[in-house]
């Protein structure tokens, strides 16, 4: 595999963690941002401040504003928050053939995942997804993991698959575009929980117990929607589940955790400063389970939490109840 032209669209941790891994593997990338200081200040120091300090961009890596020129690449890598990318993607112009969502959370009103808002403002790209135990510190250190990339084409996983693959970064391919897109997605509902557990004080058994019971109903509501249940047990699964949901790197587990010690979710969103998907996910899982007819008890319960329905002693209680209801979390 050659080396390609790539747009990184989002220039926080993730696109900028991205655009290194990339720039490193020899192709040359323009990284795309919103905010004109941010990208003068990429420019002048190579470095993001703000985002992913300490790291120096390689030289082979350019920075522009979103939405400015028309660009013409080979492939265009989507890291921006979920919440963002319809927008987003919707403004680009020039050629974007092969399509890469690297964002991990489903649209909050429509409980879309990212690939169809992709397929649907660039009807013609080929668009799929990466994801795995990706914490963006780790990445832009160099530090072994993996990734899978899936699409319903084994070309496109392949030439994705390619372009990213080094020493550090192993990427596997496969089809179950859906099942590796929800896994990341609906794992950072199950970091706020992890670290809720551990703001209330539980023990390791109690986050044990949440996350077991949360991967199985990934899986449920996964295989309702065409996923295959071994999907959520591979890298993108469990992999970045262990990854997040006990990590203090996660920014989910961080916002949680905050919850759990007391904080409201504006204080724990302020404190944070970054994007923590699970919140807006979360609705949309609730939405997934009723349109499925699926029972998603833990999910349910850290919903319930973000919209202050129930103090998290309050869930952890429920919970512990043999047959939990949404009505429950309710009245
Ligand atoms: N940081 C990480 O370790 C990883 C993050 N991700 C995913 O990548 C996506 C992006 O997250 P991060 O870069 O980590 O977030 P971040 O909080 O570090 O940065 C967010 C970036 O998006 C920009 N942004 C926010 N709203 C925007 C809008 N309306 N239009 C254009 N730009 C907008 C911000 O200016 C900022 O540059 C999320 O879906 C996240 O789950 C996936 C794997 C790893
Ligand atoms: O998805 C991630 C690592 O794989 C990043 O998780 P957070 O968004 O919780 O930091």
């Amino acid at each position: 595999m050659g080396e390609m032209h790539v747009a990184v669209l989002g220039s926080g941790s993730w696109g900028t963690a991205l655009t290194i891994l990339l720039a490193r593997n020899g192709h040359c990338v323009t990284l795309l941002g919103r905010n004109e200081e941010e990208i003068r200040d990429l420019r002048e120091t190579r470095e993001n401040h703000r985002y992913l300090s300490g790291f120096t961009i390689p030289e082979n890596a350019t920075f522009s504003m979103l939405g400015q020129d028309a660009l013409d690449v080979e492939m265009t890598v989507v890291a921006v928050p979920s919440g963002a990318v319809r927008d987003i993607v919707s403004r680009i112009r020039g050629n974007h053939p092969l399509v890469v969502v690297a964002a991990k959370g489903l649209e909050a009103h429509s409980s879309k995942l990212m690939t169809e808002v992709v397929a649907e403002a660039l009807p013609g790209a080929e668009t799929g997804v990466l994801s795995g135990p990706n914490l963006a510190v780790e990445i832009a250190k160099g530090i072994p993991t993996v990734a899978v990339a899936a699409y319903r084409s084994r070309e496109a996983a392949e030439r994705v698959r390619d372009a990213f693959n080094c020493p550090s970064f192993r990427v596997s391919v496969s089809d179950d575009v859906v099942g590796v897109e929800l896994a990341g997605a609906l794992k950072n509902v199950l970091a706020i929980g992890g670290g809720m557990s551990d703001g209330l004080g539980f023990g390791d058994n109690t986050k044990g117990a949440f996350l077991s019971r949360g991967l199985m109903e990934m899986a449920r509501i996964g295989s309702a929607m065409g996923a295959r249940a071994e999907t959520f047990l591979g890298p993108a699964g469990v992999g970045d589940l262990f990854a997040t949901a006990v990590s203090r790197l996660s920014r989910n587990y961080r916002l949680g955790r905050a919850l759990g010690e007391g904080r409201t979710l504006e204080q724990a969103l302020a404190e944070l400063g970054q994007v923590a998907e699970g919140v807006p996910t979360s609705e949309a899982v609730g939405q997934l389970a009723r349109i499925h007819g699926v029972d998603l008890p833990v999910f349910m319960a850290v919903e319930a939490v973000l919209k202050g329905l129930v103090s998290p002693q309050k869930a952890v209680a429920l919970l512990m109840e043999r047959t939990v209801k949404m009505d429950d979390f309710i009245g």
